[in-house]
């Protein structure tokens, strides 16, 4: 059988930059909607510790993305060497703050601070990472709670390129728990069947060769080969890693693109994949917690 879908190097490219844009204008219209309601705009606040250099260009963008649709946005930076005790002050000020609807710690924080104890000291309801036990217990409950952005784009994304999920076999690589985990619930909520797999799975390739769905999370250069794929699968690349190539720093994913895209249906490209999306998830999970907590209706 020949379907269009399995001739090779004809995958589409999945536009996370348009997707995103999209998204982003229902956004702010409902964000107008919101201030118009309630007399006060949605509010982020991001929470960066330390000066590391990507994560800096990350929260500036989030902060400057949250502008651009209406809302709010509260930039904290903490210096690298702030306790752990301050860094918990800080989230139970932002807990209290009504101006506050969406609290995210930049993670991966510092040596020496510990990062769940600071993740569990967040109100869930401001929760917009959707990283607090309770967000992920809901989430593996079928209950509605926020889930976690970069999943929650990886979703969004699948659907638009497959419409109906259900039924596929979906593979997950990487069990994180801002990527990995949440993204096999929610394939699985999808209906699909779904193996989640990592550095201790044996025969990944032949795993991955069986998935009509490939989500590749693990933040290792163009560890997934493109002769695993199976012809027509649909793959999502969550990675981000920098590579010196030609004298150059180059922006990778987990898949090795250029063989891929010989063998998929569809791939998201790296960048203008995931990443915009991950931005725009945060302010659409941010929009809804402060509808949730603005007692006002959920948004579609
Ligand atoms: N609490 C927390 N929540 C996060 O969601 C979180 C985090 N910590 N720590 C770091 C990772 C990474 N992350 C990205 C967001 C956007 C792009 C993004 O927009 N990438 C652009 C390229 C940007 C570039 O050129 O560097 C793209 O793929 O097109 C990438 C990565 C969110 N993270
Ligand atoms: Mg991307």
């Amino acid at each position: 059988m020949t379907a269009a879908g399995s001739l090779p190097g004809r995958a589409a490219i999945i536009d996370g930059r348009a997707h995103a844009d999209a998204l982003g204008a229902r956004i702010a219209q409902q964000v107008q909607d919101f201030a118009g309601h309630t007399g006060r705009r949605p509010g982020l606040a991001v929470v960066l510790v330390g000066t590391d250099p990507a994560s800096e260009v990350y929260v500036r963008s989030k902060g400057r993305m949250a502008r651009k649709l209406g809302m709010e946005s509260f930039e904290h930076v903490l210096p690298e060497t702030v306790s752990q005790a301050d860094l918990l002050a800080l989230v139970a000020q932002l807990n209290a703050d009504d101006a506050v609807d969406g609290i995210l710690v930049q993670l991966p924080l510092p040596q020496g601070l510990d990062s769940l104890a600071v993740i569990e000291a967040i109100d869930p309801a401001k929760d917009v990472d959707g990283l607090h036990p309770v967000n992920a217990g809901y989430l593996a409950s079928g209950l509605p709670g926020l889930v976690s952005c970069t999943p929650l784009g990886c979703l969004m994304l699948l659907k638009e390129s497959l419409g109906e999920l259900a039924g596929l076999d979906a593979i997950v690589v990487g069990r994180s728990i801002l990527v990995g985990k949440p993204m096999a619930q929610l394939l699985l909520a999808a209906n699909c069947t779904v193996t989640l797999a990592h550095s201790r799975t044996v025969d990944l390739a032949g795993k991955v060769g069986r998935a009509d769905i490939v989500v590749a999370a693990v933040g290792s250069a163009e560890m997934i080969r493109g002769e695993w794929i199976k012809p027509g699968a649909t793959v999502i690349d969550v990675g981000t890693s920098r590579v010196p190539r030609d004298g150059k720093n180059h922006l990778v994913g987990d898949v090795d693109f250029a063989g891929a895209s010989l063998r998929a249906r569809a791939i998201t490209p790296v960048p203008g994949g995931v990443g915009p999306m991950t931005i725009m998830t945060l302010m659409h999970n941010t929009l809804i917690a402060a509808c949730r907590r603005a007692g006002l209706p959920a948004l579609s």
